[in-house]
């Protein structure tokens, strides 16, 4: 089969049994492919007004999108592409309505040595996930367990369905979380939360993510990714520049004191007046029209 044909199966597919992206999103819905060729475990398209959103939707369903090595790889080429897009001003990452990943494949890691995870740096491609500049949004429907809590994590923003769960059972495998479990999830809920979460493996409804501050908001199932695209695209139309300066930022807060910290956004502030976006942006506002943001 050739590609063009695939590529038309999988549009086909993204647009009837995925992800609710209603007509007016589906309109611009582009396929997108690895320079190899089409992607196996993933879908990955530009939504929203221009495409000015890249949508990576995770497609292994019959493992509930277990994040198997493949899946993960393809993930960190789509956030390549998509980041080197000019276009695209903001990602979301989403799963299917049962899942959005159940976690790392048990099945794929179950043999594994300690010299062979050592010697491979097992689990150093999932950082990518974490390095990108440009905003990435989580759309959690179903299960986030484990390497899939873990990836959500790594998105800065997290929206979930209302059947959402979340949780990081590594403990019951007689391991324990590997790419950021216990870290930002101890920043993001404290000390006492997160121990509790990751001592019991106990899977957390939305609701209560949402409480603690895990989940920004919550949205009815069929409407999640819809909700999280029009979000991205209003994120995506703000000047790219200050969008990356802002991300980096919030996460300098993170890591750093307050001292530290103020000074940072400062000059981060400062250096906004040697951009364009920063003239347009300011004189749209006094001349009452929307800025045109050229990301320059
Ligand atoms: C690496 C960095 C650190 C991260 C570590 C981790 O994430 S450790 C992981 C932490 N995560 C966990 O411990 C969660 C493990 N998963 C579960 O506990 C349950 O699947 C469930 C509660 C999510 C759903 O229950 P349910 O009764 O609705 O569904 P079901 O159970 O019938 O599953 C359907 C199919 O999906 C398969 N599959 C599912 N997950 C995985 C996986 N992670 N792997 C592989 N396969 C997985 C499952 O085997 C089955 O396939 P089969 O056998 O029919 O060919």
């Amino acid at each position: 089969m050739s590609a063009r044909a695939l590529g038309k199966i999988i549009i086909q597919k993204v647009l009837t049994e995925n992800v609710h992206i209603k007509h007016k999103l589906a309109a611009n819905v582009r396929l997108l492919s690895t320079p190899s060729g089409i992607y196996e475990y993933i879908n990955v398209t530009k939504t929203g007004s221009n495409g000015s959103v890249g949508l990576i939707q995770l497609n292994r369903p019959k493992a509930l999108n277990a994040l198997c090595n493949g899946l993960v790889n393809e993930v960190g080429q789509a956030l390549d592409i998509l980041e080197a897009d000019s276009s695209v001003g903001a990602i979301v990452i989403t799963g299917s309505e049962k899942a959005f990943a159940a976690g790392a494949d048990i099945k794929e890691m179950a043999n594994k040595t300690y010299s062979e995870t050592y010697s491979e740096n097992f689990t150093q491609n999932w950082a990518r996930v974490s390095t990108v500049r440009k905003p990435v949004l989580a759309a959690v429907n179903g299960f986030a367990l484990g390497g899939g809590c873990e990836l959500a994590m790594m998105c800065d923003i997290i929206y979930a369905g209302e059947t959402a769960k979340f949780g990081q059972p590594e403990i019951l495998l007689g391991v324990l979380p590997g790419v950021g479990g216990t870290q930002r999830l101890t920043r993001a809920i404290g000390k006492s939360k997160a121990m509790e979460i990751v001592l019991t493996g106990n899977q957390v409804p939305a609701q209560e993510a949402e409480k603690m501050g895990l989940v920004s908001k919550i949205f009815p199932v069929d409407q999640l990714v819809n909700e999280t695209v029009k979000i991205a695209e209003k994120i995506a139309s703000n000047s790219q520049l200050a969008n990356a300066a802002a991300k980096e930022c919030v996460n300098v807060a993170f890591e750093t004191t307050l001292t530290e910290g103020l000074h940072f956004e400062k000059r981060m502030f400062h250096g906004c007046f040697a951009t364009k976006d920063q003239k347009e942006g300011m004189a749209a506002f006094i001349e009452k029209r929307k800025a045109n943001f050229t990301n320059e």
